[in-house]
């Protein structure tokens, strides 16, 4: 990979099974996988190449089901890809299913120091963070009760307060926002600002037009699992709307 680059897709294909649960099941690991598609099978994503400078902000667009969250499961690197190699040479902070690497029995304190555990902060760090983390959240007074127990709009708030607190060069915000109120929502906004001001690498999915002119200078335009427009945010705006705006 050019060194100038942080993220490198190189004719990237995920596939999946209509009507399994995950994509992959036990046997798959062990045997050699065909290149065949087999019946159930369809491609989410199939010849996508591109790649990434540090610093770049690329907003995703693409209606429903276009592959939009895949593509940033796979540079998260918790999807792998069946055809072709996706390289990341740098840590993440994936705000996408945000909620997913929280433990329900664990308290807010421990799914904090466990989650910033495990992005290679130190408990020294943690500690140096955490009250501003949960004032960010605003939950001050649930601090020692379960996750389980919060409200899903909690839930996302304490998620998006620890991951956008890491340290990672990379960030992908995956339409986590839309569940927030309006002043969270905000709030929310003017972190990722300050990441990119910081000279971080954004990945945004997105619906909201102006969400993706506001933090975004590139797009990556998905359809039918296929990248087919890679271009200054304007440009890519511009042809998702000719082709299906309305
Ligand atoms: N783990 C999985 N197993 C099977 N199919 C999956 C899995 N994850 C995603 N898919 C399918 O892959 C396709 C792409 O899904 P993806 O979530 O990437 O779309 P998206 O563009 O993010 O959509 P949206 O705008 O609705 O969020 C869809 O048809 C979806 O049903």
């Amino acid at each position: 990979m050019d060194n100038s680059f942080v993220i490198s897709v190189r004719d990237a294909g995920i596939r999946f099974r209509r009507n399994r649960r995950s994509s992959r099941n036990f046997k798959d690991l062990f045997s050699a996988r065909s290149r065949r598609t087999r019946p159930g099978e369809f491609w989410a994503l199939r010849n996508v190449s591109f790649d990434v400078r540090a610093g770049e902000s690329i907003g995703v667009v693409g209606r429903n089901g276009q592959g939009k969250s895949t593509l940033l499961k796979l540079v998260a690197e918790v999807l792998l890809p069946d055809e072709g190699s996706v390289t990341v040479a740098q840590g993440v902070a994936p705000l996408i299913e945000i909620t997913g690497g929280f433990v329900g029995d664990l308290t807010v304190r421990d799914n904090v120091y466990l989650t910033a555990g495990l992005h290679g902060m130190t408990k020294a760090e943690i500690d140096e963070r955490f009250a501003e983390i949960i004032a960010f959240a605003e939950i001050e007074d649930f601090v020692d009760t379960p996750y389980k127990h919060l409200s899903s709009g909690m839930k996302v708030r304490i998620a998006f307060a620890v991951i956008s607190r890491l340290e990672e060069p990379i960030i992908l915000v995956d339409e986590v926002l839309a569940v927030g109120d309006k002043a969270f929502r905000d709030k929310c906004y003017r972190r990722i600002q300050e990441l990119l001001d910081g000279g971080r690498t954004l990945f945004f999915v997105s619906h909201n037009e102006r969400d993706l002119r506001r933090f975004c200078t590139r797009g990556l335009y998905l359809d039918k699992g296929a990248l087919v427009m890679d271009a200054p945010i304007a440009e890519v705006l511009e042809r998702y709307n000719a082709d299906y705006g309305v």
